[in-house]
């Protein structure tokens, strides 16, 4: 087992990574507070691993919550379930939350720990690519509103974070590529050598090669507990995790919740960002090429969908937690492997690469 901390002084926590972890009392158990635990999971994952994590929390009362699957019900209506569920079995302030399943367990049991009673503690147990390399870290929480994705929300950091690689056996092919999306993110941002890394590894990841997924599961924890431990509600340097979101984002609540999985949304706005980079002369052509060309290997989309128009895509842009004085601030790439947040990108070049951005291009 591999562990990576999140320093964050008095709410700093460690990412426990590896094998059959599901069910460790020893591990888990001295983040539990009192005795109440509530699970909250899906209809999806309860099933696979419900059972299989109930040992860790042997001794303790023990209810579970769960939720209908899908994005679109990352909602704050559904989000009352849990509300539900805690106040008809009386939890109390000593209760902990524990999300079992992919990024939107994780952020709305997240959000409703941060909510009940005014804050409760909580444990993610993420079970998606996407979750153990991103969502289930830094403690963004909660739910998308019609207007905007994650537009309602708190930062409410995990007690622990409790990665278990085997429970990634059982995830779809789809699933597991638009994890690789958040993955490729870390390389763009600021590791050239990771970004290498990924294209040597293409193929044993998507074949599911425990080494390898372990090795990029640790690294993408790494980048990130580093990232939010030098800036936890992004005030400066958190918002390069944000690399291609303000695209993606309008791309998923355009579409409709769910129609686009939040990686492959976020895999065609990093092309963009990177589109947009090389007009503005940061980039070169053969950079963007590159970063097509790793994303497609994933086999993950790189062009905004055919029936989204360029006034589509700004309209919804409009709507992002970085715009600042009306402006949309965007994460561009300096170069490959260097990322910056900026305002200083010309808004005529934005508007063509949203114009360019259903062209496929050549890899
Ligand atoms: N808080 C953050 O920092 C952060 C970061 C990235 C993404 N997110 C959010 O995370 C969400 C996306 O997360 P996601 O990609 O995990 O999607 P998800 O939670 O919808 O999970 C994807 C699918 O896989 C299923 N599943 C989960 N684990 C499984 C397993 N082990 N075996 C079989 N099926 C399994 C789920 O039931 C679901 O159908 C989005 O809402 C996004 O906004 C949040
Ligand atoms: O942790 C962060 O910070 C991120 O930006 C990670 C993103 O991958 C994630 O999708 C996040 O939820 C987006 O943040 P938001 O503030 O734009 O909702
Ligand atoms: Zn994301």
């Amino acid at each position: 087992m591999k562990t990576v901390t999140v320093n964050l002084g008095e709410r700093s926590y460690p990412i426990f990574i590896g094998q059959n972890l599901l069910g460790n009392p020893e591990l888990i158990q001295p983040y539990v507070q009192g005795k109440q635990v509530m699970i909250v999971s899906n209809e999806t994952v309860s099933p696979l691993y419900l059972e299989k994590i109930l040992p860790a929390f042997q001794g303790l009362n023990i209810e579970a919550v769960i939720l209908p699957d899908g994005e679109q019900y990352k909602t704050l209506d559904v989000l009352n379930q849990v509300f539900d569920g805690l106040l008809s079995e009386k939890f109390d302030r000593q209760a902990t939350l524990v999300a079992l399943g992919g990024g939107v367990v994780g952020d709305m049991t997240g959000f409703a720990a941060a909510c009940y009673q005014r804050g409760v503690n909580f444990i993610q147990i993420p079970t998606t690519l996407l979750a153990q390399v991103d969502s289930s870290v830094g403690g963004k929480t909660g739910v998308n509103h019609a207007l905007g994705k994650n537009m309602i929300g708190a930062f409410h950091q995990p007690q622990c974070v409790v990665i278990d690689t085997d429970t990634l056996n059982t995830l779809p092919d789809r699933e597991l590529s638009a994890g690789f999306a958040e993955v490729i993110k870390y390389g763009l941002i600021d590791d050239i050598a990771f970004l290498q890394w990924l294209e040597n590894n293409v193929t044993l990841l998507l074949k599911r090669d425990a080494d390898a997924l372990n090795y990029a599961i640790a690294r993408s924890c790494q980048s990130k507990a580093r990232i939010v431990s030098l800036d936890e509600k992004e005030s400066g340097v958190r918002a390069l995790l944000n690399l291609g979101h303000t695209f993606g984002h309008a791309i998923e609540t355009s579409m409709g919740y769910g129609t686009y999985l939040h990686g492959e949304a976020i895999a065609i706005g990093m092309v963009l960002a990177a589109r947009l980079s090389a007009t503005m002369g940061w980039l070169s052509n053969e950079d963007v090429v590159r970063v097509a060309r790793l994303i497609k290997r994933f086999q993950l989309p790189t062009t905004i969908p055919a029936n989204m128009t360029p006034a589509d895509m700004w309209q919804r842009m409009q709507v992002d937690k970085k715009v600042r004085d009306g402006k949309v601030r965007l994460v561009l790439m300096q170069k490959l492997g260097l990322s910056l947040l900026t305002d200083q990108y010309d808004p005529a070049l934005l508007q063509k690469t949203l114009q360019v951005g259903q062209q496929e291009i050549a890899t």
